[in-house]
């Protein structure tokens, strides 16, 4: 990611070129790292404990508190949420997070708290995540900052505390990618069925060292909500982070939120927001194209967000598959996942459907399973989680009405949090029961030991729910 005067810059080069607080010596692959200002860093109580130690051990404070805002997601439970939090290991998670951000004046959201959440549900919900800026979290998903024109990248834990002690991150320049998806998603097909078409098309490790821009007429016509999915699930493709220039519908969703500019501050920012794009002559290292119009809901059937195929198809058979690698990799999953090659994928039952995370746990993912669920039941034996990413999601949920329509149809409608997404909580799959699943990962035991993991649309999760077995909207009568 070199940028140069003779050429025109893409949208993660000019963020960056606004960032470098000192560039770093050398040329091409030898270039030391730039040292990069950080605009917004989210904090949660997996990833922080050590960094604040870290901190207390060298008599640091916190450079910018008010750059900083922390919340509880991964170890909450999502029932009973006044009651002290059972599991030990959760209890000190959180007990920790609350006493280090009392100590070092960082504003935490608390279970219970209106504002509290999934961290990449938070700050976009609050007006913090805007175009142009740079935003840092140790979690992966942070990517899913970047579907406002943010250049938003996971950290690990010592570069959290570096990002405490001084705002700033020491980062190697990194190659672009577009993503360009030409056409128009389907009726029935949403963001989330093209992220896993891409992901499966590219591979899990295609976006390896790239930031990609998605880019093209499908993907300006999506929602706020739907451009977030997408960005969420760049990480899955090993991008380093995933970018949507701002638009209209960019501004139109931050407007009026709690952080967003007002007044005359506002149109100054929206002025130079609208400079963050592409410039037509820039050159991206590589790209993709995929046609929006050709997709089909997707799901995944292995344990890896890379294993997918259209609903309307058959398990594969791992003897087709030519690459070996590959081959071995698809024979495994379909062991654990406990498939038969040849299976339509119609035809796979399972036990639990789980509605939520940071990839779709939003306001329009539940709009859409309660469109599918209303005047309609859970089918017997299946188990339904329906997880708002935030309490303010939740509120606005039950204020819609759609709390009644998910417990009307036998779904459990629950309270704020990472939820069944990952085990960390008590939200968790039995050994061996298998799930359709609105998150981001089917890893082996991601949703609890033995667990099997199908990620799918909402769409796909409720009328899943109602048949039984992973289905679509269009299967139900
Ligand atoms: C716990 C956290 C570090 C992790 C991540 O980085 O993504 C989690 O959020 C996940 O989704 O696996
Ligand atoms: S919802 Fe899942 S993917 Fe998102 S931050 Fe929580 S555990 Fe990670």
């Amino acid at each position: 990611m070199e940028s140069m005067a003779s050429r025109g810059r893409t949208l993660a080069e000019k963020v960056w070129d606004d960032h470098v607080v000192v560039q770093g010596e050398g040329e091409g692959a030898s270039r030391n790292p730039d040292l990069i200002y950080i605009d917004l860093h989210l904090v949660h109580e997996v990833t922080s404990p050590q960094a604040f130690d870290g901190l207390r051990l060298a008599g640091r404070p916190l450079r910018r508190p008010d750059l900083t805002i922390a919340t509880e997601d991964h170890n909450v439970p999502t029932v009973d949420i006044d009651k002290p939090i059972a599991d030990p290991v959760s209890k000190t998670q959180v007990d920790t997070l609350r006493r280090n951000c009392a100590e070092f004046g960082v504003r935490l959201h608390s279970m219970g708290d209106l504002d509290q959440g999934i961290v990449h549900v938070v700050g976009p919900q609050l007006g913090l995540t805007q175009p142009g800026m740079t935003v840092v979290c140790g979690d992966s998903h942070t990517s899913t900052h970047g579907a406002f024109g943010a250049l938003a990248m996971g950290i690990g834990t010592s570069e959290v505390e570096h990002v405490m002690a001084t705002q700033t991150l020491s980062l190697r320049p990194f190659r672009t990618m577009a993503v360009t998806v030409d056409g128009e998603l389907q009726p029935g097909v949403t963001s989330k069925d093209l992220i896993l078409a891409v992901i499966a098309k590219i591979g899990t490790g295609g976006g390896q060292g790239y930031v990609l821009e998605y880019r093209g007429e499908a993907i300006r016509k999506l929602s706020m909500e739907s451009r977030m999915t997408i960005c969420n699930m760049s990480i899955e493709a090993g991008a380093r982070a995933g970018m949507i220039a701002p638009d209209e519908t960019t501004y139109e969703f931050i407007k009026g939120r709690p952080h967003a500019p007002q007044g005359a501050d506002w149109d100054a920012a929206v002025a130079a927001w609208s400079q963050l794009k592409t410039d037509d002559d820039a050159v991206f290292d590589n790209e993709v194209r995929i046609d929006a119009s050709t997709l089909t809901p997707f799901v995944t059937w292995g344990t890896n967000p890379g294993q997918g195929a259209p609903l309307g198809e058959k398990v594969p058979n791992p003897a087709d598959i030519v690459d070996e690698s590959e081959r071995a990799a698809a024979e495994k999953a379909l062991t654990y996942m406990g498939l038969e090659a040849g299976t339509p994928l119609r035809e796979v039952a399972v036990d639990t459907v789980f509605v939520g995370s940071c990839t779709n746990g939003r306001i329009e993912d539940l709009r859409e399973v309660a469109g599918v669920l209303e005047g309609r039941k859970v089918a017997a034996g299946v188990r339904m989680l329906i997880v708002p990413g935030s309490m303010r999601v939740r509120v606005e949920a039950e204020k819609e009405g759609l709390g009644e329509i998910f417990t009307a149809a036998g779904a459990e409608w629950r309270q704020a949090g990472c939820s069944m997404c990952l085990g960390m909580n008590p939200d968790q799959l039995a050994s061996g029961e298998r799930s359709a699943s609105t998150s981001n990962r089917n890893f082996e035991g991601r949703q609890g030991k033995g667990g099997r993991t199908h990620l799918v649309s909402p769409l796909v999760a409720a009328a899943t729910a109602v048949r039984g077995t992973l289905s679509a909207p269009a299967d139900l009568d």
